[in-house]
């Protein structure tokens, strides 16, 4: 039985002085209303369908304003307490597994994923109940050769890093900065196992150049003799090895103490089984996993994520452990945050209001959505078993039982359950495991457990628990959120979707929250709208707005001014800039003029069977020169891609129809024709440019491989003029 007298393991904290905010919403409500009441009482005389189409952007925005409420409306903040846990649990601590993702060797480079992998090794945690898992979709022998070298260099990095306390624990982001102010024995000791390092380094970038494992190295392990059946990628046997067998205790490192488990799995793949990406990768580490560890804690993290704290796995146990509260926490997530990004955030990949606002909302409504990377599981929940009140779990009932086995025998026997055969008329990737089919595996995995009756705990700690790499070009960006809210736009439209599958199972403020970002991708239609209609108009020297005089121009500028003010503070409050936030405005318009136009254009023909969605994976390395302007903050616009030419043409028509607009002005003799009945669409297409500064500078001024590719320009140019001309048939 839980003993109720003790001090709890963590608290939740409401956050204070919501109370003003609340007063705010509730005015921008009103303002919100006043537009929709003008809109309908105002039929304009010319155009019957641009009208409904302005009216249905409004009611569009007004409610997607609505949803976005549930984020902000009950945030709480989470603080735990590790001593507590020490002092309750240390003896009795679960066993953890961590499951590390990877796909592809050049996308994403071994060293890298080895980084990674060695600063969750490398948790302070003790080793006999901590087991790494490396999964390589992409069965790279030159992974896993990198994946044996630090299985190796692993017995000198853990001993540095308990011994001097070292933060973070990827070797990558200990040696970046230059410390200079280390005492005179850790620096020896970093001199020492920074020599490792680089040869360890060296030798596994020659055998990427050379494209060979060096011979020394294949006779060393009998492992590689599993990649003489190999043929490719998407056609291979399964390879399981256990590099370092945490059950021996031999198995030591170079002082002594016993060394956390580490697994390598290249699940097996054939042509004619699809393979589910990454939910089919991590179903097969949780099988696999079963077998050797069974860790009843299952931490994920994608391969460029590595661990900046090394206490996160006691963080997250805080919660699952708590004898009171922790009995119907399935999961922890922690946000997602990144060590490359630079002061301005160019691309908006801080996320930096979704961590440090959104997430903490939908926390207070029970509990964040899984986002895949940064994630503590229950491996039952997470294996289908539904939330039961009053049932307590025991931590210590999961290990598995010794047979005996050597590694080898016990690796031949394990093989098996990655294999492609295995999930054949089984549960797996339905009610079991994460679920397939979902370009966001994550989300909609993590929203099957909430509706199992389970909570979701948001934890963002002052030291950041994990540091990834955000997206260094505007492609990269834009295909990322292209996958995303296709992914979710999916999960709205699927079964499993918030509105019906949740009604009724979790809280109605997760459902609004939820839909905020499954409904990402059809805010384009709106977007897109407002930024062509209005401009089209002003060229026509229609008006679409209320006149400046008029009692109904005070809604349209309270509720834009309300909303861009909000959004301005909400980005400061965060750590950022106000460069930043205009990035992150750009951004805004970006996405959903582009990638999120595609993610609907593409629901829509994998409704009808015309198209399947995939899993682009994100690129983690550039070029010097494109990870330099990157650096500077310089777009990138240096690829023929649709989505550029969609972005461009509605830059340049934006641009045209501000300059005609000026012409006619000026030909007009003043502004005394526009002024009482244009301003409002003259600001709103003025802005359109104004946020497209760096695109037309892109496009006709820079002389960099980033520029805009002059066929886009060109093509660009011309759907403009041909939108340009549109206006005369209107
Ligand atoms: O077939 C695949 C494809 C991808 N991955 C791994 O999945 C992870 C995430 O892929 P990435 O290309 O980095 O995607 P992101 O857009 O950065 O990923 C975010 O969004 C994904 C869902 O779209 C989640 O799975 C991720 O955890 C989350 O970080 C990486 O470690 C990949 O190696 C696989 O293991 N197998
Ligand atoms: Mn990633």
């Amino acid at each position: 039985m839980a003993n109720t007298s003790h001090a709890p393991l963590f608290e939740t904290k409401k956050v204070k002085g919501s109370l003003i905010y609340k007063l705010f919403a509730a005015s921008m409500f009103v303002g919100i209303v006043l537009i929709w009441i003008y809109r309908a009482t105002h039929v304009t005389e010319h155009g019957r369908f641009v009208w409904i189409g302005m009216f249905a952007a409004e009611l569009w925005f007004g409610f997607y304003w609505i949803l976005t409420q549930a984020h902000r409306w009950n945030r709480v903040y989470r603080q735990n307490f590790k001593d507590r846990l020490s002092q309750r649990y240390e003896n009795d601590l679960p066993g953890v597994d961590v499951f590390v993702c990877t796909a592809d060797p050049t996308i994403e480079p071994p060293m890298m994923v080895i980084n990674t992998v060695l600063s969750v090794l490398a948790y302070d945690y003790p080793p006999d109940k901590l087991a790494v898992y490396l999964s390589d979709d992409a069965g790279s022998d030159l992974t896993f050769y990198a994946l044996l070298e630090a299985s190796h260099f692993a017995k000198h990095w853990i001993p540095y890093c308990k011994r001097f306390a070292v933060e973070p624990r990827s070797p990558e982001a200990h040696f970046r900065p230059v410390s200079d102010e280390l005492e005179a024995i850790q620096a020896q000791h970093l001199a020492s196992v920074k020599r490792l390092y680089q040869g360890m380094e060296d030798r596994i970038e020659l055998a990427a150049k050379l494209g060979k494992i060096p011979k020394s190295a294949l006779l060393e392990h009998r492992g590689f003799s599993k990649w003489d059946s190999f043929s490719s990628r998407r056609d291979h046997d399964t390879i399981l090895q256990i590099l370092i067998d945490g059950r021996d205790v031999e198995a030591k490192d170079s002082e002594g103490c016993r060394l956390p488990t580490l697994v390598y799995l290249a699940r097996e793949k054939r042509s004619q089984h699809f393979h589910n990406f990454k939910a089919g990768a991590m179903n097969a580490l949780i099988r696999v996993s079963s077998e050797i560890s069974n860790g009843p804690i299952i931490l994920n993290v994608d391969c460029d994520m590595y661990s900046n704290n090394s206490e996160s796995i006691r963080d997250a146990l805080c919660f699952f452990l708590d004898e009171e509260k922790g009995h119907d926490v399935a999961f922890v997530q922690f946000p997602q945050n990144f060590h490359n990004l630079t002061k301005n955030d160019l691309y908006g990949g801080s996320m930096r209001v979704i961590n440090q606002i959104e997430f903490h909302g939908l926390d207070g409504c029970g509990g964040p959505m899984y986002i895949g990377t940064g994630c503590f599981h229950r491996r039952d929940t997470l294996c289908g078993r539904k939330f039961t009140k009053g049932s307590l779990f025991d931590w210590k009932q999961s290990t598995v039982p010794r047979k005996g086995e050597t590694a080898a025998e016990l690796e031949e026997r394990v093989k098996e359950l990655a294999s492609c055969k295995f999930e054949k008329n089984t549960q797996w990737g339905k009610e079991m495991g994460l679920k397939y089919g979902c370009p966001v595996e994550d989300v909609i995995t993590g929203l099957s457990i909430q509706c199992r009756g389970w909570k979701s705990v948001y934890f963002n700690p002052e030291r950041k628990g994990f540091l990834g790499v955000a997206g260094t070009t505007l492609d990269q960006t834009l295909v990322q959120h292209k996958r995303w809210s296709e992914g979710d736009l999916q999960i709205f439209l699927s079964k499993h979707s918030p509105v019906w599958k949740g009604l009724g199972r979790i809280n109605f403020g997760l459902i609004m929250g939820y839909c905020v970002y499954c409904l990402w991708s059809p805010n384009c239609f709106a977007t897109l709208y407002y930024s062509i209609i209005p401009s089209v108009y002003l060229l026509k020297g229609d008006p679409l707005f209320p006149q400046v005089s008029s009692f109904w121009v005070l809604p349209f500028v309270y509720v834009i001014i309300g909303e861009h003010a909000c959004s301005l503070a909400e980005y400061l409050w965060s750590g950022g800039t106000v460069l930043g936030w205009w990035n992150g405005q750009r951004m805004w318009l970006y996405k959903r003029t582009s990638s999120y136009l595609f993610a609907a254009v593409d629901t829509l023909l994998k409704l009808v069977g015309y198209s399947d969605s995939g899993f682009v994976i994100s690129a983690k390395v550039s070029d010097k020169d494109v990870s330099q302007r990157y650096k500077q903050e310089k777009m990138e616009f240096g690829a023929v891609s649709p989505m550029f030419t969609l972005l461009s043409s509605l830059a340049m028509f934006n641009l045209f129809c501000l300059a005609l607009m000026v012409m006619k002005v000026i030909r007009a003799g003043g502004l005394q024709s526009v002024n009482e009945t244009m301003v409002l669409q003259i600001l709103l297409c003025g802005t359109l440019v104004l946020i497209n500064l760096p695109l037309y500078s892109a496009a006709f001024f820079r002389k960099d491989k980033g520029r805009m590719p002059s066929s886009v320009t060109l093509k660009s140019i011309l759907v403009a003029l041909l939108l340009c001309s549109c206006y005369a048939f209107l």
